[in-house]
């Protein structure tokens, strides 16, 4: 554990005291912006009541001028009907009295009107309901819409000042109508006999005021009905003011735009406001505007409004207020709590601080498990332990158990009934992956710390890496395990070779089991002397060097036999470097000694044969090595060494240095490579030695079934054999006399010639030869002089013959010649030549000589020839006629006909 987490405590109780004042900071902020709220929520209703009131007031005013308009358009029209009525209906223009009486009794249909009278073409009162207006004039001028004199159209005229036209005085149209006035309305009829008449009606606008007409206003409610000129034909004693008037004479300007009706807004100069509502209809020359204050319009809303600010408001904040102080109130029983929490909390982080110091020394990790919730809580520790960041993944308790090996999860039941029954706790060995993925050894240990009634609530406790120790005890015991199955004795012994284990090989080889060995040296148990004092000291000297010492020792088993074993014994070092241990490596190898020692008496046995053998021996393995050679072989192919120094030799220097004593080097060397890439037995060769003896050459591979061990040449001295052969051959294929081939021989190899000549069509000739009168010889000579003839005969032949002429004696004096490649007019130049030169030759005897000549017969091969006899018959046909022509002579045989020439 770090020194920083040793000080946490005194930060994390500063830092809570932090977001405690944050926290009451944001309590007052909270309650300041609720009184904000509430005060801006009471300012927004306010406002849109204001604004709810002014429109409906609008709306109110909008209706008024809408009913108003309404009311002057049906009574217009009905002015509009009376008048067209009188005046289409109406007597003559002359009859005033009537018409008198006739306006007086319209007029009391009429309310709406002061008077109505009938004004001549000149605009002259001639009749009228008030007599008072009888020869008035008044002014036809600024009457709307303008239009033609007497035009049958109503037509509305400036308000007048005073009761009727009798005392009616113009008003201007900047001020305001007197409180008694009319307006005058006109409609006018052409009369067939004048220019025309006009019934004015004096419109009582009092009639609107007060009969009803008009809604009833407040007092900065004023509704009025104004003209095309923005005069004031009607106004309920509004105010008069020059923003007033201007703002009439803006909706007179609307009015010709078409604008019929909507509501503006005016601002005049006393600072008041003002909605004006106006109504400007197309078909009516009279518009109706409704102008409130908005001021007395909002008064009821404002004293609402200040109503609730004067009670609302303050019951707002008392309210808040209140909160405000029952939180600091419970605020400060909480602090008092958690004063007493946190010494609390810091005596537990202190001790477990301690606890953890303790941890951190011994690489341990700390873990916290809730039971209810299954929260689970590692420290750094327990995540390093896996090599995970602290918090390196998520954790409770369903997710460790996912976590652990699934061999390992039979032990957590146990556990869990530990748990809750054991006072001291529980343990538990487990594995879990760590970051790379591999199984990691852990331990935990825990105790219940809290409890609800009897069953656990928190458990804390460690977690300790134990991968290392581990892993080394189940390697020890795999290595025990291995050690203990191995063929091969192991003993352990400590630096003074007392044995401290064996295995059961040891038992089995030296018939000490492991309580009879242990605690006891291996001298004392399997010494048997066979080897030296100096053999051991040299042991020793090495394993003490610390180095590893390999051998082979005679020991003695318990019952007393004698057995082999190759021995290896290791030294072993501590972390000091202090030998502390052997560890000795036995094999048995006394079967193996065994076989050696068999195989050795084999050997010797073999190499006794081969010595004794009546000929050369040469063993090569597989890879050329000889293995096994006697002196016989050295002696045959001329090597002068000792066979024991050809053994471990490659064969291939053996045959490169007998070569060069046989007739044909290279052909020696190559037939060994060619017989040994072949691999199969071959018997018998025979090999010709400079020293002209004759070898004969066994080579046979030899084989374990399918494997090929090597290969062994047997040679012997068949020289003898040899010569007794070749005289016999002489025997039978010479003849003894003169040394040429004997008949059958010669036939034998004319014969191939005739064959040859058949394949190749070369030419060639026999020639058969007949020494005349040899018999004279004899009788003159004796028989000894005939043969000496017989000889010299032959010698003079073959001084002028070919190698590849075949000469033969066929009986008697009798020869034949085979001369190949040879034309008939060649054989019988040549001939005639050997004739002549026996003739020239005669054989020296003593002081004298014998004279002889001899005839031949020529006979070329032809096709037509079955055999050699064939041509041998012709040629001796030829023969018979050099006789018969008085012998010395030659004869060629004819092809066709056999006939000599
Ligand atoms: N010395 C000796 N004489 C032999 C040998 N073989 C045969 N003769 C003799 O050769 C003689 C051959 O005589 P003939 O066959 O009558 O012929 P020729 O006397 O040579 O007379 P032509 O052949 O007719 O010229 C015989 O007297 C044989 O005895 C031999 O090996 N040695």
């Amino acid at each position: 554990m770090d020194r920083s987490s040793v000080t946490a405590a005194p930060a994390v109780g500063a830092a809570g005291r932090r977001r405690q004042h944050l926290a009451d900071a944001g309590f007052v902020g909270f309650i300041a912006l609720c009184i904000v709220v509430a005060w801006y929520s009471l300012h927004y209703h306010g406002q849109r009541l204001e604004q709810e009131t002014l429109a409906a007031r609008a709306q109110v005013a909008d209706l008024d001028t809408q009913h108003l308009a309404s009311h002057l358009s049906l009574t217009l029209r009905g002015v509009d009907l009376t008048l067209q009525t009188l005046l289409e209906t109406g007597p003559p223009v002359d009859a005033v009295y009537t018409w008198n009486g006739l306006l007086r009794e319209a007029l009391r249909n009429s309310p709406q009107l002061r008077s109505l009278s009938l004004l001549d073409g000149t605009g002259t009162v001639i009749a009228s309901s008030n007599p008072a207006n009888l020869g008035q004039h008044p002014s036809l001028a600024r009457f709307l819409p303008q239009a033609a004199p007497f035009a049958p159209t109503l037509r509305l005229g400036p308000p007048q000042g005073g009761r009727d036209l009798a005392d009616a005085a113009p008003i201007s149209a900047e001020e305001a109508p007197p409180p008694l006035y009319f307006v005058p309305l006109l409609r006018g009829l052409h009369t067939p006999d004048g220019d025309g008449v006009y019934l004015l009606a004096a419109l009582n606008m009092d009639f609107f005021t007060n009969g009803g007409a008009l809604p009833v206003r407040g007092a900065t409610d004023h509704l009025e009905v104004i003209n095309f000129e923005g005069q004031r034909v009607l106004d309920d004693d509004a105010p008069r003011t020059p923003e007033m008037r201007a703002a009439d004479l803006a909706l007179v300007e609307r009015w010709k735009a078409g604008d019929e009706h909507g509501v503006v807004h005016l601002d005049t100069a006393d600072g008041a406001t003002y909605s004006v509502a106006y109504r400007l209809p197309r078909n009516l020359p009279l518009g109706v505007v409704a102008r409130f204050n908005h001021a007395e319009a909002l008064s009821g809303a404002r004293a609402e409004r200040a109503r609730q600010e004067r009670y609302l408001l303050p019951a707002v904040g008392l309210s808040l207020g209140g909160t405000l102080f029952g939180y600091f109130l419970f605020r400060r029983a909480g602090r008092r709590e958690r004063l007493a929490r946190e010494a609390a909390e810091s005596a537990l982080r202190a001790s477990e601080e301690r606890y953890r110091l303790t941890m951190g020394a011994v690489r341990d990790g700390m873990w916290e498990w809730h039971v209810d919730t299954g929260a689970l809580c590692w420290d750094a520790r327990c995540f390093e332990q896996l090599g995970f960041p602290p918090d390196g993944f998520e954790l409770d308790i369903e997710r460790w158990k996912a976590r652990i090996h699934p061999e390992d999860h039979a032990r957590l039941s146990p556990m869990m009934d530990e748990m809750a029954t054991s006072p001291e706790g529980f343990r538990i060995e487990f594995r879990m992956p760590d970051i790379q993925g591999e199984w990691h050894w852990l331990e935990a240990r825990g105790k219940v710390v809290e409890w609800r009634g009897d069953a656990p609530l928190r458990v804390v406790g460690t977690q300790t890496d134990i991968h290392v120790r581990k892993t080394g005890e189940i390697r020890l015991r795999l290595l025990e395990a291995a050690l203990n199955a191995a063929a091969n004795a192991v003993v352990i012994t400590n630096a003074n070779a007392v044995i401290e284990w064996v295995n059961p090989a040891f038992a089995a080889l030296s018939g000490y089991n492991q309580d009879d060995a242990i605690g006891r040296t291996p001298r004392e148990l399997i010494n048997s002397g066979a080897q030296s004092g100096e053999y051991y000291a040299a042991l020793w000297n090495t394993i003490l060097a610390g180095d590893v010492w390999r051998g082979e020792l005679i020991n003695r088993r318990r019952d007393g036999q004698l057995y082999h074993e190759a021995l290896t014994i290791t030294p072993m070092r501590d972390e000091n470097g202090t030998l502390d241990h052997f560890i000795a490596v036995k094999e048995d190898i006394s079967a193996r000694k065994a076989a050696e020692a068999e195989l050795e008496a084999t050997h010797a046995r073999l190499q006794a044969v081969v010595d004794n053998f009546p000929g050369a021996v040469l063993f090569e393995d597989a890879d050329g090595t000889i293995t096994l050679a006697n002196q016989m072989l050295c002696s045959l192919l001329g090597i002068d060494e000792r066979a024991s120094a050809l053994v471990g030799r490659p064969s291939v220097e053996l045959v490169a240095d007998a070569a060069p004593n046989f007739t044909d080097a290279a052909a020696f060397v190559a037939r060994i490579r060619d017989l040994r890439a072949a691999a199969r037995p071959v018997h018998g060769e025979e090999l010709e030695t400079l020293g002209g003896r004759w070898l004969e050459r066994d080579f046979l591979p030899v084989r374990s079934g399918d494997t090929l061990l090597g290969f062994l040449r047997l040679y012997r001295d068949v020289t003898e054999r040899k010569h007794h052969e070749q005289a016999l051959q002489r025997l039978a294929t010479l003849d003894p006399l003169t040394g040429t081939w004997n008949r059958r021989a010669f036939l034998e190899r004319a014969e191939h010639e005739r064959l040859r000549y058949l394949r190749s069509e070369h030419p060639a000739s026999l020639v058969m030869l007949d020494l005349d009168h040899f018999k004279r010889v004899n009788d003159t000579w004796g028989h000894a002089a005939g043969d000496a003839v017989l000889c010299h005969f032959v010698r003079v032949l073959q001084q002028r013959l070919r190698a590849t002429d075949l000469l033969g004696r066929l009986g008697g004096e009798e020869f034949a010649l085979l001369l190949v490649d040879t034309t008939p007019e060649g054989a019988a130049e040549l001939t005639e030549r050997l004739r002549a030169a026996i003739a020239e030759h005669p054989l020296p005897l003593g002081d004298r000589t014998i004279s002889i000549t001899v005839s031949a017969g020529i006979a070329p091969f032809v096709q037509d020839d079955q055999n050699v006899e064939a041509a041998l018959a012709r040629a001796d046909a030829a023969l018979y006629r050099a006789k018969a022509r008085g012998r010395n002579q030659v004869v060629l045989a004819d092809d066709e006909c056999g006939t000599a020439r």
